[in-house]
């Protein structure tokens, strides 16, 4: 017996496109989802990964085999709900502890309508998941006291095979705010632990793409005065508003199809004012200086990825998320490569030559993962500093 939730919950199937089949628990919500199913390898952060909207359209497996063990809190959120399309854990314990806990795992996974599938081998998904890359996949979720029959598993399978390709796919826009607004005075910042706000020393205008909540604390423990805007805010937009920096966040999905962000992003960089990106932030900020994305074969999800800054040799170990890359080979002249993964070589930083812009691809605030590459916010703020004189 693989796992010892059988009997406790009911069934779940996960299948998918290349027409594998696992069978599990369901743990979460009953009912199907879909999407590419990544494998992340934090062995911590459950909740801040699974409400990080660059997850959107993302059905995520936990290669740590134990999930659930401190249960779920109000405060570790990086949004606003759970973002990721669906959950795969190999056991959730029965029981959690943790003081600051208020519910179980299982119980939050319902209470957000989320699908998730426990009690199966992730060691051999995430092999396969490796070795064949990124795929498709659907889990479907019986209800207590039904039985798996082929029909469900047939079903399963041509969802997943139907689900669209993560390639040409916008959703930054999905999951952007609906409207502007302003961050650093909210429960999120201050009063809970979770670092405090300084006095503002900088406006800073944020664009939403998908935005954690973490790069908005960060920000603001450093005395950035916070817009928050949505993805299709444009340039003049922007600014008209007269901040000392822009920043452009991390989000979902393919970074090539958000010509309104990349275009903006032109004329925000050109106009010299200090701008900083991460993730999709970094990839749009890459196109918008002519270079290229392409989708990798081996996506990157994790907190343990070694990253080294090519000037100093300084190696930090970092959070990890996305499934696109800069093509290093792509880059045009105004570009210089800061950073690269120490995993497979790919592209992590970038710096405008003779602008104050500069992007990561990785995952500054962690959120989770650890803190060493943390100084590119205080790189952002030097460089806010330097503008003022
Ligand atoms: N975390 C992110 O911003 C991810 C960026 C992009 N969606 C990718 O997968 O590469």
């Amino acid at each position: 017996m693989l796992s010892s939730l059988e009997g406790k919950f009911p069934p779940a199937i996960l299948a998918l496109a290349d027409g594998s089949v696992f069978i599990g628990q369901s743990i979460g919500a009953a009912g199907s989802t879909v999407g590419e199913v990544v494998f992340n390898t934090s062995l911590t952060g459950y909740q801040e990964i699974l409400t990080d909207p660059s997850y959107c359209q993302q059905i995520v497996t936990l290669t740590y085999p134990h999930i659930g063990n401190y249960g779920v809190n109000p405060e570790d959120v990086e949004s606003n709900k759970v973002q990721a399309a669906g959950l795969i854990v190999r056991d959730l314990p029965l029981l959690h502890s943790n003081f600051r806990a208020d519910r179980s795992l299982s119980e939050y996974l319902k209470a957000e309508a989320t699908v998730a599938i426990a009690g199966i081998d992730t060691r051999q998904l995430t092999r396969l998941l490796r070795t064949k890359g990124a795929q498709n996949g659907c889990i479907s979720a019986l209800n207590a006291g039904e039985a798996v029959t082929q029909a469900h598993i047939d079903a399963a399978l041509t969802a997943a095979r139907a689900a669209p390709s993560m390639a040409g796919l916008d959703l930054a826009q999905v999951v952007t705010a609906p409207a502007s607004y302003e961050w650093g005075q909210t429960e999120w910042v201050l009063g809970k632990g979770y670092g405090t706000q300084s006095a503002p020393r900088f406006k800073v205008v944020a664009y939403d793409f998908g935005v954690k909540y973490n790069i908005l604390r960060m920000l603001a423990e450093r005395g950035c005065q916070i817009t928050v805007v949505p993805a299709k805010t444009s340039a003049a937009d922007v600014l008209a508003m007269k901040p000392d920096g822009v920043f452009l966040s991390n989000g979902p999905g393919d970074p090539e199809p958000c010509d309104y962000a990349i275009e903006a992003t032109r004329t925000i960089v050109a106009s010299g004012i200090p701008t900083f990106g991460i993730c999709l932030g970094h990839q749009i900020m890459a196109l918008a200086a002519g270079a290229k994305t392409f989708k990798m074969d081996n996506s990157h999800h994790g907190a343990n990825h070694p990253v080294k800054e090519l000037a100093s040799g300084r190696v930090s170990i970092t959070s990890q998320n996305h499934g696109f890359a800069v093509d290093m080979a792509s880059l045009p002249d105004t570009l210089e490569a800061t950073h690269i993964s120490l995993f497979d070589g790919t592209l992590q930083g970038l710096a405008f030559k003779d602008r104050p812009a500069f992007c990561f691809q990785g995952h500054p605030e962690a959120s989770p993962g650890p803190h060493d590459i943390g100084y590119l916010f205080d790189r952002f703020t030097d460089l806010m500093a330097k503008a003022h004189g």
